[in-house]
């Protein structure tokens, strides 16, 4: 209530003035025994009666758009599909939104492919390096041939390689985000290099600046020149035994991009929608995305928050939204965190759920597990089943009682866990989980409305 005062007063800047010229007015007339001025009485008391209904009318207002409003929060560990997430959600009910955006992610593309590739031929060095060594069976890169061939791609690839630290500073405005990737497999050499590609402001700001232009520009220009290097790089038969036999994981956006190079590298290359999944551009902080919400009980504006990392901190500034939707990368189940590396990034999703759903803040919202990245690779890797098939619905049932094997013993509040399998970079099958998924926020929150 304290909230709507000022502004009350605000918009009746004579009312304190106006009280205490009458009570000074009572004060004198009433020295001289004529007691209050009734005028003056009635004229204050319409003023205060006025205030109090502009009160309740802001609150009535507040009301109704509260009930027309929808919180949703996204948490989960890096890498998780999050910001995927929020792309589809845009897709289902503002893709012409989406669409308008996506000029404004070329710059990113640029910088995912440019990173892969710098990341394969860091790989190759070594391992030539490693090769040359006498005491070292010879490595993926065998033979001179193949290194003299993979050392003239490099040479004709520098270019385009040396701008990636212009394109990462321009998405990162300047910061510079160092360090390992955020989870690997990798030896620590491999997990080791590298300038993070962060956005630290929004991606449609860039098309005011102009470094940022001409750096795209550039990175367009270089691309167009060197796809057939960048192809020949990707195809090339050691770097194809490098990334089987060493395990080299390249983020998704990298294989994805590099598998498409002369789509990319066409001068008029504006990036598709499928183009929009696949960028991976780490979040930094709490972003927030509106978007109207049409039912067959109104519109409603949702607000959805797009938590960059794993920040359970976050959780207690929101304790009032309708949902968490929380998402945990099932592909990872081989993968360890960088910041602990005896720690498994499965282990590591489940801890941070149940710290999320044992909070006493948030004990009102529904809860939602998504368990992403359920693509057929899974099936591929796990192999310790017993006797029970290597299917991927086996180790889909596995991950998810899991999951829920832990919120049951821990999750204090007795609230359901809804879990999906999902793919976000599948549009389709996606998009069939958020129309199920709002579904049953949508009925909750009409419900709870309905109660107060
Ligand atoms: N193959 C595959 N890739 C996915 C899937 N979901 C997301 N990705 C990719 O994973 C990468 C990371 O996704 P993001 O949405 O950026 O992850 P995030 O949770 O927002 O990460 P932070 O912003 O660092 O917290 C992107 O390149 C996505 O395209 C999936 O289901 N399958
Ligand atoms: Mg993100």
């Amino acid at each position: 209530m304290s909230s709507y005062l000022p502004r009350a007063s605000r918009r009746f800047p004579g009312r304190s003035k106006y009280s205490s010229s009458s009570s000074s007015c009572t004060a004198s007339s009433a020295s001289y025994g004529h007691g209050p001025d009734p005028a003056a009485t009635l004229a204050a008391q319409r003023v205060s009666d006025s205030i109090d209904e502009d009160i309740r009318k802001e609150a009535a207002l507040q009301d109704v758009q509260r009930r027309k409003q929808v919180k949703i929060i996204l948490l989960g560990q890096a890498e998780s599909g999050k910001s995927t997430l929020q792309k589809q959600f845009q897709l289902y009910h503002s893709s012409q939104t989406l669409d308008a955006e996506r000029p404004s992610w070329r710059i990113v593309v640029y910088a995912n492919l440019i990173k892969a590739m710098r990341t394969i031929l860091e790989e190759v060095e070594y391992e030539i390096g490693q090769a040359r060594s006498e005491y070292l069976a010879p490595g993926p890169i065998a033979g001179a041939g193949a290194e003299n061939e993979i050392f003239a791609l490099r040479r004709e690839l520098l270019p385009l390689i040396a701008l990636e630290s212009t394109l990462t500073s321009q998405l990162s405005d300047g910061v510079s985000f160092s360090g390992p990737r955020s989870s690997s497999l990798l030896a620590p050499r491999q997990a080791g290099g590298g300038t993070r590609l962060v956005g630290t402001r929004p991606l449609g700001s860039l098309r005011e600046v102009p470094e940022a232009v001409v750096a795209t520009n550039r990175a367009a220009q270089a691309l167009e020149m060197c796809a057939r290097a960048v192809d020949a790089l990707w195809r090339h038969r050691s770097v194809k035994e490098l990334i089987r036999s060493r395990k080299l994981r390249l983020d998704e956006s990298g294989s994805f991009f590099m598998n498409d190079v002369y789509r990319i590298a066409q001068p008029d290359y504006v990036p598709s929608i499928d183009d929009l999944l696949h960028v991976r551009l780490q979040t930094v902080g709490v972003i927030e995305h509106s978007m109207p919400v049409r039912t067959v009980s109104g519109t409603y504006l949702w607000k959805i928050y797009d938590v960059g990392g794993t920040r359970p901190a976050w959780a207690s500034f929101f304790d009032d939204v309708n949902a968490l939707i929380f998402l945990a990368p099932i592909s990872a189940f081989d993968q360890y965190l960088e910041e602990d590396p005896l720690t498994n990034r499965i282990a590591d999703s489940v801890q941070l759920l149940l710290a999320i759903a044992t909070n006493p803040l948030l004990k009102n919202a529904q809860l939602v597990l998504l368990l992403n990245k359920a693509g057929v690779q899974i099936r591929e890797y796990i192999t310790s089943y017993g006797n029970r098939p290597n299917n991927f619905s086996n180790a889909a049932e596995y991950f998810r009682s899991h999951f829920l094997s832990a919120h049951k013993k821990k999750e204090p509040f007795r609230r359901t866990l809804y879990v999906h399998f999902t793919a976000m970079i599948d549009i389709h099958a996606t998009q069939v989980i958020i129309a199920s998924v709002e579904d049953m926020i949508m009925r909750k929150h009409i419900a709870k409305c309905g109660l107060l």
